[in-house]
C-alpha cells in the first residue's frame, strides 16, 4: 500500500515526505525521495573505472557493488544506481525526556540533474571534473525538528511509522521488511524506559547515547554551524549574535528541561556537569497545573501573560511600608519572597487569580535558575551562559527574567544567551552520533534554513498527524481560511516595555489575547544541507560581509517591506496561475500559495524575530520558495519568453549602432544601456504599472533617452579610466569578468550581453552568473545558453566566444568555425546556486566559486543583487555595481534620490 501511494505521488510529482500538520518545523519536500538513484556529481571518481571510491573516513561510505549507470553511454557524468547501498544509514534520532520527545530526522534530496549540456562543458573548462567539486551524495538533504509530549508517546510512534523513519534510507523504498537489527540513536531517560515499546511497535532497538554528551554536541554544532543561532533577550528586545568560532569556549550550558543541568563546556567533547537543580520546567508545569487547573503547558504560559505577581509575591515594599530598602540596593518592587503573600489566612487557592499564580511561579523558577547559573558562571569564571531546553519556549518573559537575574547578580559581567533550537540540543547531538552522517563537518555556508508553509500557524505547538501530499497541504491551507483571516490581518508589533529597576518587571512584556499563546515563540525551520555551497572566494573579508543593505530589525522598515510584499501578492498570484495554464487546479494552488505567504508575512509582523535574523533578501527568497512549495515552477515563464523575443529582434540594430561609435562613447552607451534596461523588473510595483503604458521596446527607448549623467551615484569616469586608460596610456584588460546578471528580456539582451560583448572584444573572458532557479523575471542559467545562441546569430564576437566557452555545443552555428575558437576568449555561463532576486555571497554554487578563482572584475547588476544586497560589499578585485532604483523609499534612503535614479558604483581593488 505504501509503495502504491509512493508510486502515485511519483507520477504526480508530489512531495513524498508530505507535510507534518501542525508541526512547528516540519518541512515540505519537493524532492522525489522515492527514487533510489544516487548522484555522484562529476567528480571523476575512480568508481567509474571500477576502482574503489576514496573518501575521507568522516564521509558517508557508499557501497558501489553492482552499481548501474543510468544514462547514455556518451554521457560523461551519468546518474548511478546503487542497489546495494547500505540500508542502515539511519536518519532519525530521538531525545525522550521527562516531558517531551524531541525528534531530529533527515530526508535526503536528489542531487540536481547533471545532464544539462551547459554544466558539462563548463566543468571541463573550469576543471571541475578533476575532483575540484566535492560530492556528498548522502549528506545532501534536510534536517527536520519535531516534538511530542512524552505522555502521548503513541502519537510519536505513529508519526515515525507513517513516515517510515525507523527504516533505513534505502529500505524505505524497497519491499524488504524493516531490518530486524535496525537501531535508532536515542538519548534522554526515555531511551531506557521505552526500549521495549519501540521494539514492540516499530521493531527497532534504541541505541543509547549519553544525554550530557548529546546536549554538548548539539550546542557546539548549532553555535558553530548555524548563523545567528544565539541571541540575547533584555527588556523585551531580542538581539541575534554571531559567536566567533575561535572564541566560543569556555561557556556554561544551562539546559532547562523537566529538571536543570548546568554544564561547563571547554571544547568539542570536553565538558563537565558542574551543577543542576531539581526546580525546573517540570516544576513550573507540574505545580502550575495543580494550582491553576490548566490543561496544557501553553495554557499555563498564556495565563502568565495576563498575570500580576504582586498579589502573590511579597515585595520589599510590602515589608518596608512601600519604601525601597536602598541601603542594600533593593527597590520596593523587588520580590522579597516568592508566594510570600499566600501565607494570608484569609485567602484560599480559589481566591487567587490563576494568571497571577502562573506568573509568580514562572518568575520564581526563572530567577532561581538564573541565580544558580550565575553562581556557577562565577565559580568557573565563565562569561557566557547559554540557556537551552523547552522550558524557555522562546518566551519573552522567561528570557527577560533569566537575563535580568544573570545581569543583576553578575553586575553585567556575565551574559545570558538563548538558542533558537533551544529544546533540540540533545536530539541533534544524538543525530550527530551517527558518525556516517558526517554532520559535524558541515560548515555554516552549507546550511540553509527554510520555513515551510505550516510554520506561521503551528509556531511551537505540538503537531498532529502528518500531511501526505500537495492536495492535503492545499486543503490544510483552505481549512485555515477562518483562522487565516485572523492571522493574516497585520498585527502591530509589541511595544517594548521597560522595567522598573531592580528585579521589578511590572507586567509581562508580551501581551495579546488574540494571538496564540506562543506568539512570541520562535519557529525552527527545516535545515537544508547543501554541501556544494561555498563562500564566494572574492569577498574581501567574509567575516565582515553582511549581504543585506536594509536592516529589518528596524520596525518601520520591516512593516514597509512586509506591506510591499503583501500588496504585490495579487499580481504575483495572477502570473503564477497563468503560468500553469490558468486551470482550476492552478487557481486552487494559487489561493493556497497566497494564503501561505500572507501567513508568513503576518507571522513576521506579529513576531519579527520568529524566523531568526531575517533580511530583505530572505523575505524575497521565502516568496520564491513558497511558490515552489505549491509547485509553481516559473511564474514569469511566458513573460520572460515574450520579452526575450522582443529584445532579440532589435538586438542587431543595437549592435550596428554600438559599432559605429568610438570606444569611449560606446563604453558610456553600454553602461547607460545596462542601467536603462534594468527597468524591466516585474518585482517592482511602480514598474509593473509602467508596462501598461507601452511596448517593451518603447519603454526601453524611453528609459535610455532619460539617462542623464551624472547619475545619482556616478563612478563612470574612474571605471572608464581603468578600462580605456588615460593620457594615451592603455591598461591591460581584465583577465576574467564575472557578470551577475538580473532580469530576462531587455535587461539581459540589450543591457548585459552587449556589455559582455565589449569585454570579450577587449580580450576579457566573460562568465555570466545567473540564478540556478527562477525568481521573478530573472534569467536563469538554464535559459541563458539559448539566449546567447540567438544573439550570436547576429554577432561574430559573441559566437566565437560562446563556442570557445562551450555554450553553442549543438546550436545552429556551422562547425567549420571551431578552428577559430582558439582566437577568442571564452564566454561562459555559471549558476549562482540560488533562486532569489538577491544574492548572499556566503553561499554560492561551487561552479561560481571555481569560476571566481581567475576573475579580476565583478559586475553586479540590478536592484536585488547590487542594492538590496551587496551595496556595501567589498571584494578582492575590481567591482562595478549597476542598478536602476525602482522604489521611491529606497532611493530616498540609500542615495537621497528618487525612483528611477541610477547607480554606477565602481570599487577598484585596493
Ligand atoms: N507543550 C509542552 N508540554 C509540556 N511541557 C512543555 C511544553 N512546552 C514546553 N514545555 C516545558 O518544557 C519542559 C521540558 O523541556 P525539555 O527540554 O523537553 O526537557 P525534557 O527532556 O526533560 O522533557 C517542560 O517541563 C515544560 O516546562
Ligand atoms: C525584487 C526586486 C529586488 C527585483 O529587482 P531587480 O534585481 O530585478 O532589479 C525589486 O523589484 C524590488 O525591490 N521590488 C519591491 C519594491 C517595489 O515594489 O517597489
Ligand atoms: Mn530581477
Amino acid at each position: 500500500m505504501a509503495d502504491l501511494v509512493q508510486e502515485e505521488q511519483k507520477v504526480l510529482g508530489i512531495d513524498e515526505e508530505g507535510q507534518n500538520k501542525g508541526t512547528e518545523s516540519e518541512g515540505n519536500n519537493n524532492n522525489n525521495n522515492n527514487n533510489k538513484r544516487t548522484h555522484l556529481e562529476g567528480q571523476g571518481e575512480k568508481d567509474m573505472q571500477g576502482n574503489p571510491i576514496h573518501r575521507s573516513s568522516s564521509r558517508p561510505q557508499l557501497d558501489v557493488s553492482k552499481a548501474e549507470i543510468q544514462s547514455n553511454v556518451e554521457d560523461k557524468y551519468p546518474t548511478i544506481l546503487l542497489p546495494n547501498q547500505s540500508d542502515d544509514l539511519s536518519h532519525l534520532a530521538l531525545d525522550i525526556g521527562g516531558s517531551l520527545i524531541k525528534l531530529v530526522y533527515f530526508s535526503r534530496h536528489e542531487g540536481q540533474s547533471d545532464d544539462d549540456k551547459r554544466k558539462k562543458s563548463l566543468k571541463e573548462r573550469l576543471g571541475l571534473s578533476n575532483g575540484n567539486r566535492r560530492s556528498f551524495p548522502i549528506l545532501g538533504g534536510r534536517l527536520h525538528f519535531v516534538k511530542f509530549e512524552t505522555r502521548k508517546i503513541n502519537e510519536c510512534l505513529d508519526f515515525i511509522h507513517s513516515k517510515q523513519l525507523h527504516r533505513g534510507l534505502e529500505s524505505r523504498y524497497s519491499d524488504a521488511a524493516a531490518n530486524e537489527n535496525a537501531i535508532i540513536k536515542a538519548t534522554g531517560g526515555g531511551a531506557y524506559k521505552y526500549t521495549d515499546l519501540f521494539k514492540e511497535r516499530l521493531g527497532v532497538g534504541l541505541d543509547k547515547e549519553d544525554e550530557m554528551n548529546c546536549l554538548v554536541a548539539g550546542a557546539n554544532f548549532l553555535l558553530k554551524a548555524i548563523r545567528h543561532e544565539a541571541f540575547t533577550h533584555m527588556e523585551g528586545k531580542k538581539e541575534f549574535v554571531q559567536i566567533d568560532h575561535n572564541d566560543l569556549f569556555p561557556y556554561l550550558l544551562v539546559n532547562v528541561g523537566s529538571g536543570v543541568s548546568m554544564i561547563k563546556v571547554d571544547g568539542d567533547g570536553k565538558f563537565e556537569r558542574v551543577s543542576g537543580t531539581n526546580v525546573g520546567g517540570g516544576t513550573y508545569w507540574g505545580l502550575g497545573r495543580l494550582l491553576t487547573k490548566c490543561k496544557s503547558f501553553d495554557e499555563l504560559l498564556e495565563l502568565s501573560q495576563k498575570g500580576d505577581n504582586r498579589t502573590i509575591d511579597m515585595l520589599v515594599g510590602d515589608i518596608y511600608g512601600g519604601l525601597d530598602y536602598s541601603k542594600i540596593g533593593l527597590s520596593a518592587s523587588t520580590i522579597a519572597s516568592s508566594f510570600g503573600k499566600t501565607i494570608s489566612e484569609k485567602k484560599e487557592l480559589e481566591n487567587y487569580r490563576p494568571e497571577d499564580i502562573s506568573l509568580s511561579l514562572l518568575r520564581m523558577i526563572s530567577y532561581n535558575i538564573g541565580q544558580i547559573a550565575y553562581l556557577n558562571a562565577l565559580r568557573f569564571r565563565l562569561k557566557r551562559i547559554f540557556f537551552g531546553g523547552f522550558f524557555i519556549r522562546g518566551h519573552a518573559y522567561t528570557m527577560d527574567t533569566l537575563s535580568f537575574a544573570v545581569q543583576y547578580w553578575s553586575n553585567g559581567e556575565a551574559q545570558a544567551m538563548f538558542l533558537r533550537h533551544e529544546g533540540f540540543l540533545g536530539a541533534l547531538g544524538a543525530f550527530m552520533s551517527y558518525e556516517e552522517h558526517g554532520l559535524d563537518d558541515l560548515m555554516v555556508h552549507q546550511l540553509v534554513e527554510r520555513f515551510p508553509m505550516g510554520a506561521p500557524y503551528t509556531g511551537g505547538k505540538i503537531h498532529g498527524p502528518p500531511l501526505g501530499d500537495l492536495n492535503e497541504k492545499i486543503s490544510w491551507m483552505e481549512k485555515f481560511l477562518q483562522k487565516g483571516t485572523e492571522i493574516t490581518a497585520p498585527v502591530p508589533t509589541t511595544p517594548v516595555a521597560g522595567t522598573t529597576g531592580l528585579g521589578g518587571f511590572e507586567v509581562p512584556l508580551s501581551k495579546g489575547s488574540a494571538l496564540r499563546s506562543d506568539a512570541s515563540a520562535l519557529n525552527v525551520g527545516v535545515l537544508h544541507l547543501v554541501p556544494t555551497l561555498e563562500v564566494f572566494p572574492l569577498l574581501a573579508d567574509p567575516k565582515l560581509y553582511e549581504p543585506n543593505t536594509i536592516d529589518l530589525a528596524d520596525p518601520s522598515e520591516l512593516e514597509y517591506w512586509l506591506t510591499i510584499l503583501s500588496e504585490h501578492l495579487p499580481d504575483l498570484v495572477d502570473k503564477a496561475v497563468a503560468s500553469e495554464g490558468g486551470t482550476d487546479d492552478a487557481k486552487r494552488r494559487g489561493d493556497a500559495f497566497a494564503r501561505a505567504f500572507s501567513a508568513h508575512l503576518a507571522r513576521l509582523m506579529e513576531e519579527p524575530s520568529a524566523y531568526g535574523k531575517l533580511g530583505l533578501a530572505n523575505l524575497l527568497e521565502m516568496r520564491e520558495e513558497c511558490l515552489r512549495e505549491f509547485q509553481f515552477v516559473d511564474a514569469y515563464r511566458s513573460i520572460k519568453q515574450r520579452e526575450n523575443e522582443a529584445s532579440l529582434a532589435v538586438l542587431p540594430d543595437l549592435f550596428v549602432e554600438l559599432d559605429s561609435m568610438d570606444e569611449e562613447t560606446r563604453l558610456l552607451t553600454l553602461i547607460e544601456g545596462v542601467l536603462a534596461a534594468n527597468i524591466f523588473d516585474w518585482g517592482s510595483r511602480a514598474c509593473v504599472d509602467l508596462y501598461h503604458k507601452g511596448t517593451i521596446i518603447e519603454i526601453y527607448r524611453m528609459s535610455r533617452n532619460k539617462m542623464r549623467r551624472p547619475w545619482r551615484v556616478d563612478d563612470f569616469d574612474v571605471f572608464k579610466e581603468r578600462m580605456l586608460g588615460s593620457g594615451g596610456k592603455k591598461k591591460a584588460p581584465h583577465r576574467r569578468a564575472l557578470l551577475f546578471v538580473d532580469n530576462s528580456g531587455a535587461d539581459i539582451v540589450l543591457g548585459m550581453l552587449p556589455l559582455a560583448r565589449e569585454l570579450l572584444r577587449r580580450g576579457t573572458e566573460v562568465v555570466l552568473v545567473a540564478n540556478s532557479l527562477p525568481a521573478l523575471n530573472d534569467v536563469t542559467a538554464m535559459e541563458l545558453p539559448d539566449i546567447v545562441a540567438e544573439a550570436a546569430k547576429h554577432c561574430d564576437i559573441l559566437r566565437r566566444a560562446a563556442e570557445a566557452g562551450g555554450l553553442l555545443v549543438d546550436a545552429m552555428i556551422n562547425t567549420d568555425s571551431s578552428k577559430e575558437n582558439s582566437s577568442s576568449v571564452p564566454l561562459m555561463v555559471v549558476e549562482n546556486g540560488c533562486g532569489s532576486p538577491c544574492i548572499d555571497l556566503r553561499q554560492v554554487s561551487s561552479e561560481l566559486a571555481a569560476a571566481a578563482k581567475d576573475a579580476d572584475l565583478i559586475i553586479l547588476e540590478g536592484m536585488g543583487r547590487s542594492l538590496h544586497t551587496n551595496l556595501y560589499a567589498e571584494f578582492k578585485c575590481d567591482a562595478l555595481k549597476l542598478a536602476m532604483v525602482k522604489n521611491q523609499r529606497l532611493a530616498e534612503k540609500l542615495i537621497q534620490g528618487n525612483i528611477y535614479d541610477c547607480i554606477c558604483k565602481y570599487q577598484p581593488s585596493s
